[in-house]
């Protein structure tokens, strides 16, 4: 049979068995042993399920128990200096230190594993990493797969990938490579030894604007590590390499995997790859949830096959990582949508039938082919797919502008807010405490009613009412108790978008996240948060800012149709919550923020891409503003910075106020605001909500001393970086206490005129802004 594999399995568990272990192990409810048996039980539970479905290899070095970046930099000894740990010796709870920091030390890094929602940490390197003496978790987990009889294809982030999203101080990070090297191939010698024939090497930042300093490195790099071990697969995915076909054909290694989901056109700049070397394409969707057309896979499969025979393996786009695990939990998703869905699991039966029905001939394997074709076209044809009235509505859009310009509305917005100098907010959530979460457990197993379910939420919203007025800030929120998650609660309420009851993704560590599946069209068949923020509105005098996901992050964040373009889809959404919007200010909410902490993420891995999607990101996100009256002041809260490139798409978004966060990078990022002179209001996040660490005052005060020198204090806000779920509420409490008293001590220094920010440039800034002018550019 054809050779079939993936290119990783989840990990988490179908019940979530890893998180909760690894959570027990936090808490010291499990020792060690506990944990390594349950990692065990996982990846042997896994490894059989591949087997079983018939894949020839099963997935080794796919597990992990936080991050599988980490494990690589820690298995290649190169753990950071500061953390002072004996990479040979090191315990499973400093890894875990390094991944969530201790007492001494800030944790590694962390941050989006490309447009995914999922969140690797990121290496450290500076000039005297060294790369020896890694634990040898991988070979004990090879040992572990061969010894229960699986032929295991062992996976690892590739150096050059390795290195590129390193964070490296001060020197060149290819000048690492002479001492990285020599670590993978001792690596790779190592596994070769152990009996491993091949092994897949992630190189996924191919897919990327590489430049030729980079690109030209792959081929000495690859010369030296084919010597080491002869079954090298170097594998990318989320983009095309087309542009590199030249350069990945003269590779001396024993095969290429492609992403054919992502890039499907890329195929025929391979077309002429050589005799005798594999190509593995990535042909069913690791990214999504849809069914497999496996007509379609094998039209398109066929002539490879006849052109490569046994050398044309095929296998996942990418890792299964990104899709929950199995399909068969979901006893309360409908058939109908259930028709054209497949999650991990599937995907590898999926996979078996392919290889099948090419090698044996689409006769043998009859009965599934024609389950599949039948089960699409029901799926295809539901008729909620197409709804006329929202097909009505997006041929005729609605204004995407707000009427006024920013300095005209913030005058509006300043007369019947009644803030001060400096307002302080915070950016939605308070503690998702137990208690909150077991109240929604058993109001969805039917043990608590609607009614009592509403009361209860409603004294977790009064809480953090009256906690928010005793400290003092100026712009409340109603908490977010209500919500399981910023994604979830908004799709369980809108018509089109479906959620599972176990459809869990890791997003990082022991987080996980059950992104919905956007499968027809969108529309609002009732108002989602109106009542909830009216509730909290009449608890207090102080405004309450409504408090919504935006439509590019509802988007980025679900499984989305692929029969529609995702400009479309996000012109649905944004039109359900311009309606709701809509609602909110009718109801006399006078702040409100529409969070898009996915914006970044979503652009595409190249850049020529880039254009396209901020427009229709930037039109969806205004098409849902644009519900407000100009009186109205609308926020944007994003997080996961690295926005330098992207600020003309933001400052056209046109939100009155955009907090973001910055505490991490010391601001760094606000010089980027202040030179390309955003025009609107903004509050750099300035402190970590991450860790519970609770920051002195002085610390926030020398932030917002930064700030100021780049931001006009008349339009500078005071908030954490991000929402504080996360969180406890002693911690929360302290951090925020300090950050008042520190916003206290900048107002009075304002007052006095001892501030940086009246200096003459930033107070004639400012004017303009009174004047009802923007400056700075704007648009794409
Ligand atoms: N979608 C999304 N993506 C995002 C973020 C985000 O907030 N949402 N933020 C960033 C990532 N940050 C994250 C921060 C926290 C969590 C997180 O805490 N996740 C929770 C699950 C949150 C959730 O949906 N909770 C539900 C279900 C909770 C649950 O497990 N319930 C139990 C039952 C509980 C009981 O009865 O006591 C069950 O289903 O088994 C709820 O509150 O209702 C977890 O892993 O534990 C995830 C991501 C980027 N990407
Ligand atoms: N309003 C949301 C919150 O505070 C925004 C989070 S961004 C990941 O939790
Ligand atoms: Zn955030």
């Amino acid at each position: 049979m054809l050779t079939t594999h993936t290119l990783g399995f989840p990990r988490i568990g179908s019940q979530r068995e890893l998180k909760f272990a690894v959570e027990q192990f936090w808490r010291g409810e499990q020792d060690e042993a506990g944990l390594n048996a349950t990692g065990r039980e996982l990846r042997l539970r896994h490894w059989q399920w591949q087997h079983a479905a018939g894949l020839r290899f099963v997935a080794v070095g796919d597990f992990s128990y936080y991050d599988q970046i980490l494990d690589t930099t820690v298995l290649l000894g190169a753990i950071p200096k500061r953390f002072g740990f004996d990479a040979t010796q090191l315990s499973r709870s400093q890894y875990f230190e390094l991944a969530r920091g201790n007492a001494a030390q800030p944790a590694c890094e962390m941050t989006k594993w490309f447009d995914t929602n999922y969140h690797f940490l990121k290496p450290e390197f500076d000039h005297d990493t060294r790369f020896d003496g890694g634990p040898q978790w991988l070979l004990d987990e090879l040992q572990e797969a061969t010894q229960a009889g699986f032929q295991a294809k062992v996976q690892l982030v590739g150096p050059l990938t390795l290195l590129k999203l390193a964070r490296v101080q001060g020197i060149d990070a290819l000048s690492l490579l002479p001492r990285l090297l020599p670590a993978y191939v001792r690596l790779l010698r190592q596994l070769a030894a152990e009996g491993c024939n091949w092994v897949q090497l992630d190189e996924p930042i191919l897919g990327l604007d590489l430049d030729s300093h980079w690109l030209n490195a792959y081929a000495p790099v690859y010369r030296e590590l084919a010597e080491a071990h002869p079954g090298i697969l170097l594998t990318t995915y989320f983009s095309g390499v087309a542009e590199h076909a030249e350069l990945l054909k003269s590779l001396p290694v024993a095969g290429l995997h492609l992403d054919a989901v992502r890039a499907p056109q890329q195929l025929g700049a391979f077309g002429d790859w050589p005799a005798g070397k594999v190509l593995s394409v990535g042909i069913v969707d690791g990214r999504n949830v849809w069914k497999t057309d496996l007509d379609a896979a094998l039209d398109k499969l066929t002539p490879l096959y006849h052109r490569l025979g046994d050398n044309l393996w095929i296998g996942s786009s990418c890792s299964l990582l990104h899709v929950p695990v199995d399909l068969d939990q979901e006893t309360r998703l409908a058939e109908e949508i259930k028709d054209g869905l497949s999650f991990a699991q599937q995907k590898l039966a999926e996979l078996a039938t392919l290889s099948r029905a090419l090698c044996l001939g689409r006769s043998v394997c009859f009965q599934a082919l024609e389950q599949n074709r039948a089960a699409l076209t029901r799926y295809r044809t539901l008729p909620a797919r197409n709804d006329a009235a929202v097909a009505r509505r997006l041929a005729n859009l609605p204004e995407i502008e707000r009427g006024l310009s920013y300095g005209e509305r913030a005058l509006l917005q300043r007369e019947r807010l009644k803030l001060p100098l400096l307002p302080t907010t915070t950016i939605g959530s308070f503690p998702q405490t137990n208690a909150i979460r077991a109240q929604r457990g058993a109001y969805k197993r039917g043990e608590l009613s609607q009614a009592d379910y509403t009361r209860a939420m409603q004294a977790e919203i009064a809480h953090a009412v009256s906690r928010q007025e005793a400290l003092g800030l100026d712009v409340l929120v109603h908490g977010e108790a209500e919500r399981s998650d910023m994604v979830d609660y908004f799709a369980e309420q809108l018509a089109g978008v479906a959620v599972c009851q176990h459809g869990w993704v890791q997003s990082y560590g022991s987080r996980c996240v059950k992104p919905p599946m956007i499968w027809g069209d969108v529309s609002r068949p009732v108002a989602m948060t109106v009542e909830w923020t009216r509730y909290a509105q009449s608890l207090t005098s102080l405004p309450m800012k409504g408090m919504l996901t935006g439509p590019v992050t509802l988007v980025q964040w679900a499984f989305v149709r692929d029969d529609k373009p995702r400009a479309e889809v996000a012109n649905q959404m944004a039109l359900a919550l311009r309606d709701e919007v809509a609602e909110l200010d009718a109801a006399g909410i006078a702040a409100i923020q529409i969070d898009e902490p996915a914006f970044r993420e979503g652009l595409p891995l190249k850049r020529a891409d880039w254009p396209a999607y901020l427009d229709w990101a930037v039109t969806a996100f205004k098409l849902s503003a644009a519900g407000s009256r100009p009186e109205t002041q609308v926020h944007t809260h994003m997080c996961y910075s690295e926005f330098e490139d992207i600020l003309p798409a933001i400052a056209a978004m046109d939100a009155d106020v955009i907090t973001i966060e910055t505490s991490r990078s010391a601001m760094t990022l606000l010089d980027a605001f202040g030179d390309f002179r955003y025009p609107n209001e903004i509050g750099p996040g300035v402190y970590d909500i991450h860790s519970p660490r609770v920051p002195p005052v002085t610390e926030m005060t020398t932030l917002l001393e930064k700030a100021l020198k780049v931001i006009p204090a008349e339009r500078l806000w005071v908030n954490p970086d991000c929402g504080l779920k996360t969180r406890a509420w002693p911690e929360t409490e302290a951090a925020l206490i300090n950050m008042l008293a520190a916003t206290r001590q900048l107002r009075q220094r304002l007052a006095a005129g001892t501030a940086a920010s009246l200096s003459a440039a930033s107070v004639a800034t400012a004017a303009h802004v009174h004047e009802g002018e923007c400056c700075g550019p704007r648009g794409e």
